[in-house]
C-alpha cells in the first residue's frame, strides 16, 4: 500500500511542485488537497498542468477528516499561519513536513522577534528536525515533524556548514549575497512581485534584516565552536525560479582545492550535491533537486557559489527527500 500524502495550502506554488513530484513517486500518492478560497474546485482548475493527471477536489481543512485520509501532511502554508495547523495535525497523529519557517529556529524569543507573532506551540520550538538530509539525516529518519529549510538558507548552509566544521574558514566574517526568482515570494499577488515591478529589474531587499539571516546563523552555528556572523542580502531577479548565492569568506589555511575536498568528503553519499569546476548558474539546476557548488580564489577571500531551484531543493524536492528519509526509502525516489 502507498503512503498517503495530503497537501495543505494546495493552491500555491510549492504545493504544485510537490504534487508534480509525488505523482511520479513509486511509494506515495496524493490523497487530499486543501484550500480556503477555492473549496469545491478541482485541483486541476487551479493548477491546469495537473489536468488528467490528478483529479481531486479542493477541500477546506478539517483536521480529523484530513488525518483519516492521510499519513503525512505537506503543510504549504505561510509562516505564522502554519504553526497552529501543524500542532493540530500532530495531535491527530499525522506526520508533518512543514514548509514554513515556524519550527526552523531553536529559540522562541528569536522566532517572535524576527517573525513578529507569538508562537502558538513554543514547547516544540527547538525540538524539530531540520529537513536537510545531507546534514541531519539521523534526526530526520525518526521524526514525525520536520521543518523544511528556507530556500535561501539551503543555498548558504550547504556550502558553509562543512567548511565551518572543518575550521577551513573564519566564522565571524561571512557575506551571503543571494539572487532569487520571483516564485520565491509565493503565488499570492503582491505589489513587489507584479510583472511590471520585477521585469527587466533587479534590486536587493531586507538588507541585513531578512528573517533567513538568523536561520543561517542558527543552523550553521551548530557546526562551529563559536557563533557565526553572517551578513545576508537577498535580491529579487526577473526570472521565474532559481536561487544563486555568492558567498564571500576568509580562508583559514584552506585554498579552493581543500574546499572542494571537504565538500566531496562531506557529501560523498549525497546524490543531489554536485561539486563542479565550472561556475554554476540557476539554469543548470532548474526543475531539479540538485545543489551545485563551486569555489574560486579571489585575493584574500574565497568566493563560494551555490545554485538551487528554490521550488525544488529549496522547498518541495527537499520535502520529498525528507519523506523518503522518514520511510527509509532511497533518497532519490520521485526526484530523479
Ligand atoms: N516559494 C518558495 O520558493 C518557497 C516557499 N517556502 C515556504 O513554503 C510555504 C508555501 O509557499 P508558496 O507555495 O510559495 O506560497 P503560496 O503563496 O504560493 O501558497 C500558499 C498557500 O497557502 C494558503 N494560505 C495563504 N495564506 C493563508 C493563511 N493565512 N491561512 C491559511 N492558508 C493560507 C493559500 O491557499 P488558499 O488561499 O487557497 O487557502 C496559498 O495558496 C510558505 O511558508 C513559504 O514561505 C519555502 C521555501 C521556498
Ligand atoms: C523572493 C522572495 O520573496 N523570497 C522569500 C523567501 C521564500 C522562503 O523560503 O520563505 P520562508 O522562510 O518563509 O519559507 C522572501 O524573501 O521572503
Amino acid at each position: 500500500m502507498k503512503v498517503r500524502v495530503g497537501i495543505i495550502g494546495a493552491t500555491g506554488y510549492t504545493a504544485y511542485e510537490a504534487i508534480r513530484l509525488l505523482l511520479r513517486h513509486p511509494h506515495a500518492e496524493v490523497t487530499a488537497v486543501t484550500s480556503r478560497q477555492d473549496e469545491g474546485l478541482s485541483i486541476a482548475a487551479v493548477h491546469p498542468q495537473l489536468t488528467s493527471r490528478l483529479d481531486l477536489p479542493l477541500q477546506p481543512l478539517d483536521i480529523d477528516s484530513f488525518a483519516q485520509q492521510c499519513d503525512v501532511a505537506f503543510c504549504c502554508l505561510p509562516h505564522g499561519a502554519s504553526a497552529e495547523t501543524v500542532k493540530q495535525l500532530r495531535q491527530a497523529n499525522c506526520k508533518v513536513i512543514d514548509f514554513s519557517a515556524d519550527f526552523r529556529l531553536t529559540s522562541v524569543a528569536e522566532y517572535e522577534t524576527w517573525y513578529g507573532v507569538k508562537h502558538p506551540w513554543p514547547e516544540q520550538v527547538g525540538q524539530v528536525a531540520y529537513g536537510l538530509p545531507e546534514l541531519f539525516a539521523d534526526q530526520i529518519k525518526d521524526a514525525d515533524l520536520i521543518a523544511n529549510p528556507g530556500c535561501y538558507p539551503t543555498s548558504a548552509i550547504m556550502p558553509l556548514a562543512p567548511l565551518i566544521q572543518a575550521g577551513a574558514i573564519h566564522c565571524e566574517d561571512i557575506i551571503v549575497d543571494s539572487k532569487s526568482g520571483v516564485s520565491g515570494a509565493g503565488r499570492s499577488p503582491k505589489l513587489g512581485t507584479l510583472y511590471c515591478e520585477t521585469n527587466e529589474s533587479i534590486a536587493p531587499y531586507a538588507i541585513g534584516a531578512h528573517r533567513h539571516q538568523p536561520e543561517m546563523n542558527d543552523i550553521i552555528g551548530r557546526f562551529s565552536g563559536s557563533k557565526t556572523n553572517i551578513l545576508f542580502t537577498p535580491h529579487l531577479t526577473p526570472m521565474d525560479r532559481g536561487i544563486l548565492s555568492t558567498i564571500y569568506v576568509r580562508p583559514q589555511a584552506a585554498d579552493a582545492k581543500r574546499v572542494r575536498e571537504i565538500w566531496r568528503q562531506t557529501y560523498r553519499d549525497s546524490p543531489f550535491v554536485r561539486v563542479v569546476d565550472h561556475i554554476p548558474g540557476t539554469k543548470h539546476v532548474a526543475g531539479t533537486n540538485f545543489v551545485d557548488l563551486a569555489v574560486k580564489e579571489a585575493g584574500d577571500r574565497l568566493v563560494l557559489v551555490a545554485a538551487i531551484d528554490n521550488l525544488i531543493k529549496g522547498a518541495s524536492g527537499a520535502a520529498v527527500q525528507n519523506l523518503n528519509c522518514i520511510f527509509g526509502w532511497d533518497q532519490t525516489l520521485g526526484l530523479l
